[in-house]
Formats: C-alpha cells, structure tokens, sequence
C-alpha cells in the first residue's frame, strides 16, 4: 500500500519552501503528501510581507480531519509561529499517537524574516520536542536552542549531544550554508555520525531546510532506518540543488523537477 506522510506548516506563496516545498519533496520521494496548514505566508525570494495564523480551532479540525481518515506513516513539523498552535499540535499528535515525527525548529527565514514568536521557543522546545524521533536545527537554532556559539564541527557534536540529551531524542545538526560546506551531524541512539554532502556552488537554496526534514520525513515513513532517511535525504537535495534552477530577485527556490520523469513532464 502506498505510504503516506503529512506536513504541519506554513504555506509560502512562492512556492519554494514551507508546504509547497514538502508536498513536492514527498510526492518525488514516492509517498502520498496532506497538510496542515498552520500559517500563509505573503512571501518570495526576497522576503516575507505577512503572516496569517490559523486559528488554533481550525488547525485542530485539519489534524482531526487528516488523522481519523488517511493516518500518515509519518509526520513533519515545519513554521509553528505561535505558541497556543504549537500546543494543539502536541495535544493532537498525542491524541492519535502520530509516528516518526520528524520537528523542523524553524526560527528564520532564508531571507532573514522572523518566523516564530519569542515566547513560542520555550513552548516548541516543552510540547513538541519530546514527540520528535528527530530535530532538525541549523546552525543558529542550534545556538538558540544551547545557548552555545557553534564555529567547528566539534561544537555542532556538542550542541547536537546536549539536544538530544535534553529532548530524548535524535538530532541532525545542519552545515548548510554557514559553516562553508554541506556536513550535517547526526546525534542519534547509537552515538553519532557525519553526512557529508558536496557542497554546490547554488546561491538559491529557498526551502532547503524544509526540503531535507520532508526528505527525510518521507523515508521514514517508507521503513528506512534514521541514518538511511538521513543519507536519501541528503542525495534529493544535492540532486534539486545541482538542477541550477534560476527564479526570483533573490534566494530562489530548488528544482524538484529534477526527480520526475515521463511523458507528461514534456
Ligand atoms: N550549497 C549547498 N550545497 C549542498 N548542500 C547544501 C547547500 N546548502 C545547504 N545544503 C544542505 O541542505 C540541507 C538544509 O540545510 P540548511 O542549513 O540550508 O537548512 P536551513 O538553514 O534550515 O534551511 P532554510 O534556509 O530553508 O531555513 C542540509 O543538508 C545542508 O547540508
Ligand atoms: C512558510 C515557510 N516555512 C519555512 C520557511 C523556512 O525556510 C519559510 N521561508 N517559509
């Protein structure tokens, strides 16, 4: 039977990260994509305008309506920008005892844009993060999150170690873009382990973030272990970024074309 995942999150209107970014990255990594919908965003490459919050009523009728019908193999958490939405969400996911869920602990846009109230870190970091099998923090998440500067690799092993500690669960700690390559750290129950990717020279990475938790969101819910999920994950973005899509004034988005083929793509 085809698997299924959900993305919790909020909507960009170009498309290039948030929902629209996991739905694509689901739907090329073979499984059958739902949302819920936390915020809409008014956004583009170069910046957020507005945000629009779900009510937390609403946010808890699209989880009720996705979990009592088509129950998600597995679960990814992107924007929750607001506390009393990120407590509906933990209410919920406990409620229909939700798996393999993967918390994307999305703080700030590419472009710069704050994207979680102040007061809402302490409630994600209390609700949602002890329902995570994994957490997905770049470097200045990983930061906020341990009160740590992280500048070498030794420090993301540290930063990781103390998350995961804390949370009781695994931690991939992201390279990316600021610590010049693309090696990711995973802290996880058997100790930890490098991700190194081939860093591509691709000024747009809109969404990259949310493209590697729904990657890996996807693969878990296909029965890949955590480091596997991890490994296919960090394939999918090197392929999407390496398709050198060129969009927008700014930081554009990723080519998620690049993994579909067939007839109706001409
Ligand atoms: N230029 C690059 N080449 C290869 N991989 C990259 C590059 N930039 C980022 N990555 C990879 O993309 C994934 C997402 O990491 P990144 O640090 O960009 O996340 P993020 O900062 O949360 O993203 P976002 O900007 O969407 O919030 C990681 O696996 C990272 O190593
Ligand atoms: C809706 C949304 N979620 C996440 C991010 C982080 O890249 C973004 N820019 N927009």
């Amino acid at each position: 039977m085809r698997k299924t995942a959900l993305t919790i999150a909020g909507s960009d209107s170009s498309g290039g990260a948030g929902i629209q970014a996991d739905i694509k990255t689901m739907m090329a990594n073979g499984v059958y994509a739902m949302s819920a919908i936390t915020a809409l965003t008014a956004q583009n490459t170069t910046g957020v305008s507005a945000i629009f919050n779900a009510t937390p009523e609403f946010l808890a009728q699209e989880l009720d309506s996705v979990f009592t019908d088509i129950f998600p193999d597995a679960v990814k958490i992107g924007m929750v920008s607001d506390r009393e939405l990120i407590s509906v969400i933990a209410r919920k996911l406990k409620e229909y005892q939700a798996r393999n869920i993967v918390v994307d602990p999305v703080m700030v846009a590419t472009s710069g844009a704050r994207l979680i109230s102040e007061d809402a870190v302490d409630t994600l970091k209390q609700e949602l993060f002890p329902l995570a099998a994994v957490l997905t923090p770049n470097i200045p998440e990983a930061e906020v999150l341990t009160g740590m500067k992280i500048c070498t690799g030794e420090d993301m092993i540290e930063a990781a170690r103390q998350i995961a500690q804390q949370y009781q669960c695994a931690v991939l700690c992201k390279g990316g873009h600021q610590l010049n390559d693309a090696n990711d750290l995973l802290y996880f129950k058997d100790g930890y382990r490098w991700f190194e990717g081939k860093r591509i020279d691709n000024p747009n990475t809109h969404g990259t973030g949310c493209t590697l938790s729904s990657a890996i969101a996807a693969n878990l819910a296909k029965s890949y272990d955590l480091p596997t999920s991890v490994e296919r994950a960090k394939d999918y973005i090197s392929g999407a970024l390496s398709a050198m899509l060129d969009l927008g004034a700014g930081s554009g988005p990723m080519d998620h074309g690049f993994a579909i083929t067939g007839k109706y793509v001409q």
